[in-house]
């Protein structure tokens, strides 16, 4: 019966799986597409961001008014990484971030500045959203105009979680926790930061060779000289047993990330875990992807094939049917 339940929501949810396939196989969409605002066109803020796109692509298997909210939050994410990585990158200060950050206080009290400050003001008028994560997003912002190298694990954590681990502590209070779930908010939260962290780890193993361009380096000082590794041999690139070995201990940190937060997932509620299972598995085959490409994030970009992102569909809608049981809650 439970399993006759299960195929009828899903073919009921056809429709929705369709154009979210569609969407992944063509262009992203327009990031308002779902604010139902009509607003001037700022396309830049969606289509360079795989990542970003993948989990608003995501969204769409959510229910509206979820899904509004989690547009409205990763947009103001991708205009705050805007901030210091697009195109006037080279006149931001730490001044023009202060102000950016009054403008988030002033949303957060019912004043937004421009509509899409709005579509954020209206979700955290409809869902317990907390301001800290995203002034902690903010600083995040400050430390990488600052900082190029960090010195160990606990340093590069501390990045990961001012520009990623906040995304996930943002977005946990509009997926919502299931109603029968017995886990502890915080486990919750800890799964949802660990996700972020697990992201952004990956993203920063997958670009080792573009960030080493700009001069920057995201690995711990520490393990690199620990490996017999330097800042030249990244900057030099090339891929060898040592890098390999390093990469390989990388590589398995990140994962054990992915792990805590999927003890997470089955405790949210149900309509937000397809989305979330579906980019936590194809975020994590870029580190697969790593492996098959001998390690080399020098020259090579790894990437989920667009055949592995349908197959990860039907997959994660299978692990979103688990929920909160007896037996997982004891585990967290
Ligand atoms: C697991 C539980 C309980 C809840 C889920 C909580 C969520 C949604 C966590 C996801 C957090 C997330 C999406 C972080 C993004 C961090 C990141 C690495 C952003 C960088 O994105 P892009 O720069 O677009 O990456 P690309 O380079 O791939 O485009």
């Amino acid at each position: 019966m439970k399993l006759m339940t299960a195929v009828v929501k899903f073919v009921q949810s056809m429709p929705r799986l369709f154009t979210w396939v569609g969407i992944l196989s063509l262009t992203p969409p327009h990031p308002l597409f779902n604010l139902h605002l009509t607003l001037p066109l700022n396309s830049y803020i969606i289509y360079s961001i795989p990542l970003f796109s993948q989990c608003l692509l995501g969204t769409l298997l959510m229910t509206q008014e979820r899904r509004k909210a989690i547009w409205a939050i990763y947009v103001w994410c991708r205009r705050t990484d805007e901030l210091v990585d697009g195109p006037n990158a080279s006149h931001i200060t730490p001044m023009a971030l202060d102000r950016w950050e009054s403008r988030l206080e002033d949303l957060f009290q019912g004043r937004p500045y421009d509509m899409l400050d709005a579509a954020l003001s209206d979700t955290v008028g409809k869902f317990p959203v907390d301001i800290q994560p995203f002034k902690d997003m903010i600083e995040g912002m400050r430390l990488d105009l600052k900082k190029s190298r960090y010195k160990n694990f606990d340093e590069l954590y501390l990045y990961c979680y001012y520009v990623a681990g906040t995304v996930g502590l943002m977005s946990v209070p509009v997926m919502g926790i299931a109603p029968e779930s017995q886990a502890t908010t915080e486990s919750v939260y800890n799964a949802a930061l660990s996700l972020g962290i697990a992201n952004q780890l990956t993203n920063i193993l997958r670009d080792v060779g573009e960030d080493a361009r700009r001069g920057r380096v995201y690995l711990p000082q520490d393990e690199l000289a620990q490996a017999g590794l330097s800042d030249e041999d990244i900057f030099a690139g090339k891929v060898t047993d040592k890098w390999r070995n390093f990469m390989k201990n990388q590589i398995k940190r990140a994962r054990m990330f992915f792990d805590e937060a999927e003890k997470g997932v089955t405790q949210l509620s149900s309509a937000s875990r397809w989305p979330v299972w579906a980019s936590l598995l194809l975020y994590r085959q870029i580190l697969d992807e790593i492996e098959a490409n001998d390690y080399d994030s020098f020259t090579k970009r790894a990437y989920v094939s667009k055949a592995n992102k349908i197959t990860a569909l039907p997959l994660a809608y299978a692990r979103s049917l688990i929920g909160p049981s007896k037996i997982s809650s004891k585990v967290l």
